[in-house]
């Protein structure tokens, strides 16, 4: 199955085949302010907030449902947000392509597809591998931010960071049910909701971590469409 494909012509949106290899964030934005990432943004509602609490940063938001993208850039356009930008990709192909080590100050993840059955974990996003990727592309001092509904997720998130040394902790716990001023995105209001609990993890690049990030994998485009096949 294949997803509607609907042609998105907001200025708000980054067409990812026009997108250099890899990509100068800055001169995208017109200033040299931090950027941060969301992965994963849906409808926009979460970056919404954060970049009209943080103008003083640049905000990428991606994510492989075109439909998604679409209500983003609308939504950040009702809002008259100049310090954000989509791209419908895939989060590792963008680590791979488009972002230059230690370009990030921030990156969110909040409640990823949570591929509950045992069997479909391996198809979870955020693995030690990924966490790598995204190391690389964090600058010392990053923020990593992860929230999910699903408990053995995160706590899987949390220990692998645990083994990571280029990564710190930056809470009491390795995952928490909450975490102040942290903006609430469509599904963890969807999931209180219910009265089920979200589960928050805040690390950070360790300032003086040099080496632990690997170098970028090859990530072919194609990979994308596993990913997106949920999304018809
Ligand atoms: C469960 S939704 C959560 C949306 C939003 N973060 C929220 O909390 O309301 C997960 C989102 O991640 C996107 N996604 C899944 N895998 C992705 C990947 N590999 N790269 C980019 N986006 C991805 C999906 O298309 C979907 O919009």
């Amino acid at each position: 199955m294949t997803q509607r494909m609907i042609e998105i012509t907001s200025p708000w949106f980054l067409a990812e085949e026009t997108l250099a290899i890899p990509t100068d964030f800055s001169a995208v934005f017109g200033n040299k302010n931090p950027l941060a990432l969301e992965i994963g943004c849906g409808i926009g509602d979460f970056i919404t907030q954060l970049a009209t609490r943080q103008p003083q940063r640049n905000f990428i938001a991606i994510d492989i449902y075109n439909k998604g993208c679409l209500k983003t850039c609308n939504r950040l356009q009702q809002n008259g947000l100049s310090n954000v930008r989509v791209i419908r990709t895939e989060a590792r192909y963008l680590l791979a392509q488009f972002l230059t080590p230690e370009s990030l100050a921030a990156v969110y993840i909040n409640c990823p597809d949570p591929w509950p059955k045992k069997r479909h974990r391996k198809r979870r996003l955020v693995n030690g591998e990924f966490l790598l990727a995204l190391l690389r592309a964090m600058r010392p001092g990053a923020d990593l931010f992860f929230s999910s509904d699903v408990a053995d997720y995160a706590l899987d998130v949390a220990d692998q960071l645990q083994n990571l040394p280029g990564f710190e902790n930056r809470m009491s716990a390795p995952v928490a049910f909450e975490l102040a001023d942290y903006p609430l995105s469509k599904y963890m209001r969807r999931f209180l909701a219910q009265g089920q609990p979200i589960h928050f993890i805040h690390h950070r690049r360790r300032v003086g971590d040099t080496g632990h990030a690997m170098p970028p994998q090859p990530v072919s485009r194609g990979f994308r469409s596993a990913w997106s096949e949920h999304h018809a």
